[in-house]
């Protein structure tokens, strides 16, 4: 079994009326509408059927009857329904001609996007980049773009035909019969195979959001790729999973082309019988012949889409499947602000007894960490490599919610603030600078969009950006490549210090912002951080001991714990873990 084939087994085909219910919440507002517009098509197709069983009495009375009356009555039966049903379905997709169904998408793929941000960072970085992509794009367009077209095809097949084997019935009860048995057997067919069709159609989304997420990691991560050698295992990977895709769409295939041509064989044969009961009730004068010649026009005009039946029931699938990713994104919780909403009266900072685990994780990431850092201090966290320095740091921005104690900012915990206060108290200058394929003004003034373009140079000059970025073709103009691809690794870093700078928040998180860059960069990027740790509260991670000496305060976690907290002369004093980093840093210096 591939990893496909297990994600299906975890999803189960969902009953049509949850299918319809969760089609209408994606609707939202415009619910009434399409619900509307589907009643319609039913309708229309209801009027299409009558049109079509009228022209058995109007053939009856002009060649049979020879009652002229009667046949006008008929032929106006016929066109009345005719034009209806015709009007009724262009109402129907009027819906879609309004462009409706376009702002349903675009209604949906915001809301979706609002989730994003409402749910915990955690939940969100867990999933993986390329799911959400085609949740986004593909499932969305699949819900949406065939909804109008399937509901027509389906009732125009399955209502038509029914109501003209109704209507035969006053005629000749035999071949009414006989066209109505062609149904329970679709039925019992299509339920017996509908779960095998479902699960086919969700092997394949499955499969599609497998590759989507290997081939956007696999993008992303080529130049590491090539460096590390490992271009071809990843290489490899990716191939499994077009292997993975083909091997579900070929079963997807077997399963879906037999039945299909089973049913339309089984039609066919449908037909073939009320034909020849037909031609036999004509031969022993039981039914006259133009009755049989309308008859089979009928029959003919419904019997191709009949017998396509189980493809538009697979499009259905599709739309069910589409519909389960939707619904499995919505029913993610969100981030909760707790009430009553609270204000930080300063800015210092404190953990209280907190402890985390990671959602994905068995292991005891943080454990009753307290910790009072005040305001306007520098505080400096060190400790081995996996000891939980960023994890501190990434629950202090509520990455996720620790499972026991809490955590607060000038008194305030931060449960009880709202996402854009506790965004506007901290920034955080990261190692590895995330920018965005835009030009340099735009990857800066992100950090407060309100920011005029003066101050928006002037954040990148006070982060020794402005030589080199003046330097560059099309100066504060210039796009920066997909990550800031066509900067070098400290011309990265001094923008995030611009934009921390021109954020200016109250506290600042640097993380380990120096560790990556050579000695020449580190001294322009340590330059436009003197400026940024003046008169806030700083917290700095770092695993060079020789830049924390100045802090007020060194924290040492270790295995997710405080294990000791001073200013360096009192941690060297206790020789302790902190003293035997020391010493060792001072040995391979
Ligand atoms: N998203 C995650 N899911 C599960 N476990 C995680 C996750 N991120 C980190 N961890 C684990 O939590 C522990 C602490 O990680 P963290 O990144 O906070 O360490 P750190 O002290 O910052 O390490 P380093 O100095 O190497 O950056 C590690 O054991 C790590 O494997």
């Amino acid at each position: 079994m591939n990893t496909t084939e297990i994600a299906m087994e975890n999803r189960r085909f969902a009953p049509i009326r949850k299918t319809w219910e969760s089609l209408m919440r994606t609707a939202g507002d415009r619910a009434q509408s399409l619900r509307s517009s589907i009643f319609k098509l039913g309708l229309s197709a209801v009027l299409q059927g009558l049109a079509l069983a009228s022209i058995l009495p109007l053939i009856d009375a002009l060649c049979i009857t020879h009652d002229m009356n009667s046949a006008l009555v008929w032929l106006s039966i016929f066109t009345l329904c005719f034009a209806f049903s015709a009007a009724l379905r262009w109402r129907a997709y009027h819906f879609e001609f309004r462009g409706e169904m376009i702002m349903i998408t675009q209604f949906l793929r915001t809301e979706l996007g609002r989730k994003m941000r409402q749910m915990p960072l955690q939940d969100i970085q867990g999933a993986r980049s390329g799911e959400l992509i085609h949740t986004l794009l593909t499932s969305v367009d699949s819900t949406l773009s065939y909804v109008l077209g399937v509901a027509n095809a389906i009732f125009t097949s399955l209502l038509v035909p029914i109501i003209v084997a109704i209507v035969l019935l006053a005629y000749d009860w035999r071949l009414s019969l006989a066209l109505l048995a062609v149904f329970p057997a679709i039925v019992f067919f299509y339920h017996r195979r509908r779960p095998a069709f479902g699960q086919s159609a969700r092997g394949v989304d499955e499969a599609h959001k497998a590759l989507y997420s290997d081939a956007v990691e696999y993008i992303q991560g080529l130049a590491i790729l090539k460096a590390v050698g490992q271009e071809s295992a990843q290489r490899h990977r990716l191939q499994a999973r077009f292997d993975d895709l083909e091997a579900m769409q070929r079963k997807d295939t077997q399963l879906g082309s037999s039945p299909n041509l089973l049913m339309t064989s089984m039609v066919e044969l449908g037909m073939l019988t009320v034909m020849l009961l037909g031609v036999y009730l004509v031969m022993i004068g039981q039914l006259p012949l133009a009755l049989l010649g309308a008859f089979l026009v009928i029959v003919i005009r419904f019997a191709e889409p009949l017998s396509s039946l189980v493809l538009y029931t697979y499009m259905f699938d599709m739309l069910e499947s589409a519909m389960g990713d939707l619904d499995t994104l919505r029913a993610q919780p969100n981030q909760v602000v707790f009430e009553p909403q609270q204000q930080p009266r300063d800015y210092g900072i404190e953990f209280s007894q907190m402890s985390f685990q990671y959602a994905n994780s068995n292991k005891v990431g943080l454990c009753d960490v307290s910790l009072s850092i005040p305001e306007r201090s520098m505080t400096a966290i060190v400790g081995p490599s996996g000891a939980g320095k960023t994890t501190l740091m990434k629950l202090m921005q509520r990455y996720a919610d620790p499972q026991c104690g809490a955590i607060r900012i000038g008194g305030a915990d931060i449960r009880h603030m709202s996402a854009a206060e506790l965004s506007g108290l901290v920034s955080v200058v990261f190692q590895d600078v995330y920018l965005f394929n835009d030009t340099v003004l735009h990857n800066i003034h992100i950090a407060r969009p309100s920011a005029t373009r003066e101050e928006v140079q002037q954040a990148a000059r006070l982060a020794n950006c402005d030589e080199f970025v003046q330097a560059l073709p099309q100066g504060y103009e210039t796009i920066v490549g997909e990550r800031g691809g066509n900067l070098s690794g400290g011309e990265r870093q001094r923008i995030s210090i611009a934009r921390a700078i021109l954020k200016d928040s109250p506290i600042l998180v640097l993380d380990e912002p120096t560790a990556s860059l050579d000695v020449e960069n580190e001294t322009l990027v340590q330059g436009a951080l003197n400026y940024l740790v003046k008169s806030r509260t700083v917290i700095v991670i770092s695993h060079r001991l020789s830049t924390v000496q100045g802090a007020d305060r060194i924290v040492v976690l270790e295995a997710g714990r405080v294990t000791e907290c001073g200013n360096h002369n009192a941690l060297m004093a206790r020789q302790g873990t902190y003293y035997r980093m020391q010493m060792a840093q001072c040995s391979t210096a």
